[in-house]
């Protein structure tokens, strides 16, 4: 029986496993609020922090490294490749230190595997890391060739949930068409066209509805002009988009816990903010209905947002029931689908695919 620790580094929390086989035998997540991060100016500067969150998790439950198979984390923004289980390479960690692709919480998850890995000789590997690019060539063209859309989600969680709901569908994944939303500290929404994400917002950059923690999608001059004012710096632009944008500056949280009892004692500023966060995940859900033309198995509600039935998926159900089903899985699969990635390597059911190789393959 293999044991295989889970590293899942998030933008609101980092959450932790420990499986024994195809057993979950530990769970913990850390909720991490905007104060607490702020300190680090670039992500890689949480390297220690994050550890340190591990290396307590490990001590509670008198655990050493040497204990386990295998270390797999979660993977961030290295170059677009397919979907699977990669081995962590000294290509991919140093692209992923140094931030060459993009910042985001995720890239931790490698970074850390690796150092565990070297020190005490184990396997590390990721699974689905949020560049996994499925897209259609039309998705991707922008409305200016100097821009190009780009594959940035919860690749992980949207695959495992989506297989998840094909199969109370009683259908194979490739057999079925769904609309999959992630609503996490950043929110994704993805046309699954038989096994394929062939569209989705960059849940990483001003694209898509605004969430616990970033813009979305804002107005386009009204931005520029804000940006060429004089006024403000390039980091202060950057994190109104991500990190102080969305509920964090309307509400000043990006906790929907807390978001939800403002409401719940009759703040109606709060009840609208949130109402309009519900609003545009809904009609984004609406241009994946038409991506899809229409033929629309399911659509899944997933992520930490999904536990809120009171109000999020209340209302979301409201907006959109017409078009299809509605499923409903609160947080999601992510430890295990990272996990069940490693077990299928170490089991030989599967070969972890070369990281080096692939982006080389496609140039
Ligand atoms: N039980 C819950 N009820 C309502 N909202 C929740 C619950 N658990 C988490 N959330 C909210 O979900 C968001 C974080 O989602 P999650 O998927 O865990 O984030 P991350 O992107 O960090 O992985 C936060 O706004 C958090 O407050
Ligand atoms: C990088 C896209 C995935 C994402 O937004 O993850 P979080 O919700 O953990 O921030």
């Amino acid at each position: 029986m293999f044991r295989i620790l889970v590293i899942n580094p998030g933008s609101t929390s980092t959450k932790l496993a420990i499986f024994e086989g195809e057993k979950q035998v530990a769970s913990k997540t850390l909720r991490h609020t905007p104060e607490e991060l702020s300190p680090f100016k670039k992500l890689i500067d949480q390297y220690e922090f994050r550890v340190g969150v591990i290396e307590e998790f490990l001590k509670t439950l008198g655990f050493r490294y040497e204990d386990f198979d295998a270390v797999v984390g979660r993977g961030g923004l290295v170059q677009p490749i397919q979907s699977g289980t990669y081995k962590v390479d000294e290509l991919m960690v140093s692209e992923l230190k140094e931030g060459k692709y993009g910042e985001h919480a995720s890239n931790l998850g490698a970074v850390i595997a690796y150092e565990i890995s070297k020190q005490h000789g184990i396997p590390s590997f990721i699974v689905d890391p949020v560049v996994v690019d499925e897209m259609d060539k039309i998705a991707k063209v922008s409305g200016h060739p100097m821009f190009e859309r780009k594959s940035i989600f919860h690749a992980l969680n949207q695959k495992a949930v989506a297989r998840r709901a094909a199969e109370e569908l009683g259908k194979d994944y490739e057999e079925v068409n769904l609309i999959v939303v992630h609503m996490g500290g950043g929110i994704s929404i993805g046309a699954h066209r038989n096994g394929k994400v062939v569209d989705v917002n960059n849940a990483l950059d001003g694209d898509g509805p605004f969430t616990p923690e970033r813009s979305g999608t804002l107005p386009l001059t009204q931005l520029i002009d804000m940006c060429y004012s004089g006024k403000y710096t390039l980091d202060f632009m950057k994190k109104r988009i991500k990190g102080q944008g969305g509920l964090v500056a309307y509400l000043g949280t990006n906790d929907a816990m807390k978001v939800q009892e403002m409401i719940s004692q009759g703040d109606e500023k709060t009840r609208l903010i949130y109402k309009a966060m519900a609003y545009q995940i809904a009609k984004w859900i609406g241009r994946m209905a038409a991506a899809l033309k229409g033929e629309v198995d399911a659509i899944v509600l997933t992520g930490g947002l999904a536990y809120d039935e009171r109000y999020m998926v209340r209302w979301l159900k409201e907006y959109v029931e017409f078009i299809a089903p509605v499923l409903v899985y609160p947080g999601g699969d992510e430890e295990k689908a990272l996990a069940m990635g490693a077990l299928r390597v170490l089991k030989g059911v599967e070969i972890a695919k070369d990281y080096s190789e692939e982006v080389q393959k496609r140039g």
